[in-house]
Order: structure tokens, then sequence, then C-alpha cells
């Protein structure tokens, strides 16, 4: 999977890259309380920037390694989402390369980045996580992929957002349209 665009941003708009894996072990999901930089003070998934020059799915290893401390292999990550998050006035476009995985070898271990810890997969603490987790996380535990633009107005409010089949762009799965006011 490369970076890419996508139907609901603009063809010129400035990328940058992140990965976002989904850590599972039976009936778990291992999330990090972020410690740090983007997300400080939210439980997520672990990943980072994708570095230049870098396969997407080696910079999901990599940080998998760096942040929880267990060792995964590319062949076992699989490409749940695409998400890209644009904000208002701001002319950088984030592209969130989601995947799962539930191969895990090694020991999980605190890093200066995140706080890792087991959560139930159908209850994490969405009221400590990103906004839009909670409008994505059903098709996680689905099993639906899928591709997705999130509008946001700063970190918290959500404007609008489209989820799209990920194979097929036609097929939107879920909607939220900006409020038009008058
Ligand atoms: N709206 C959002 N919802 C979400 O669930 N995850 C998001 C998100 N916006 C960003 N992320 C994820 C993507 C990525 O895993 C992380 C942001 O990357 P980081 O700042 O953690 O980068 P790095 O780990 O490379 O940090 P440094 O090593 O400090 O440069 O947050
Ligand atoms: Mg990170
Ligand atoms: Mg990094």
């Amino acid at each position: 999977m490369t970076a890419g665009q996508c139907i609901d941003i603009p063809v010129n708009a400035k990328i940058k890259v992140f990965t976002l894996a989904l850590l599972n072990k039976d009936d778990e999901i291992l999330l990090g309380l972020k410690k740090r930089g983007l997300g400080e003070g939210l439980w997520n998934g672990f990943g980072g920037k994708v570095d230049p020059g870098e396969e997407i799915v080696d910079a999901a290893v990599r940080e998998v390694k760096e942040e929880c401390g267990l060792t995964v292999l590319p062949t076992d990550m699989e490409n749940l989402a695409v998400i890209h998050f644009e904000f208002v006035d701001d002319p950088v476009i984030l592209e969130v390369h989601v995947f799962k995985c539930s191969k895990l070898a090694g020991v999980v271990e605190e890093s200066d980045e995140m706080s890792p810890k087991w959560f139930p997969r159908d209850n994490v603490p969405h009221s400590q996580m990103w906004p839009d987790d909670e409008v994505w996380y059903p098709l996680y535990l689905s099993g639906t992929k899928f591709r997705a633009y999130f509008l946001f107005q700063g970190y918290k409010t959500i404007l609008s957002y489209i989820i799209r089949d990920f194979y097929d762009h036609t097929v939107i799965l879920k909607e939220k349209k900006k409020d038009v006011i008058i």
C-alpha cells in the first residue's frame, strides 16, 4: 500500500503520512496512553511518521517496536484502513494507514512515548481517545476495510466525515455532512 490520493481531498494537498497499528490478543486490544506530541493524553494504537523512502508497512512495524516493545512482521499486518484528516486553516492533511495485527511476539514495555495497557476490544475508553475513533471503531470490530476523510475544527470537533468501502469508493458506509449555517 502506498501513500495516495483520495477523492475527498484536493489533488494538490500537502500530505503527511502516518501509521497506526491496532494490536490484538484474544478479545483484547493493546492501547497506549500517549505521553507526548500529537494526541498527548489520549489512548491510541501505536504508530507514527513514515520516514522518507520507507515502506509504509515497515514504518508500522518499526513504530510498534519503538513504542511498546513488541515485534510484529510486515506480512502479519493487515491494512484495515486509510484515513485522511484535514484541519480547518491547516494546509497539511494527515494520511493515517491503519493496520491490525494478531501475531505478536516479545514483551510489552513502556516507552518514552506510550504507556501501554490491554483493554477488552469491545470496551475501550472512547472519552479519552481521538473523537474519530468512536466513528470508525465499529468497522474495525466487524473487520470492515474502509477509506475515510474527517474534517476537524481544532482537535476535538469533527465538522464532517465520510467513510467509503476500501475497494469501491462509490459505496458510502457512514457519513456526516457539515452543518450549513443560514
Ligand atoms: N485523528 C486521529 N485518530 C487516531 O485514531 N489516530 C490518530 C489521529 N491523528 C493522528 N493519529 C495517530 C497516527 C500516529 O500513529 C500518531 C501520530 O504520530 P506520532 O506523533 O506518534 O509520530 P511518531 O511516533 O513518529 O512521533 P515522534 O517519534 O515523536 O516523531 O497518532
Ligand atoms: Mg507515535
Ligand atoms: Mg516516529
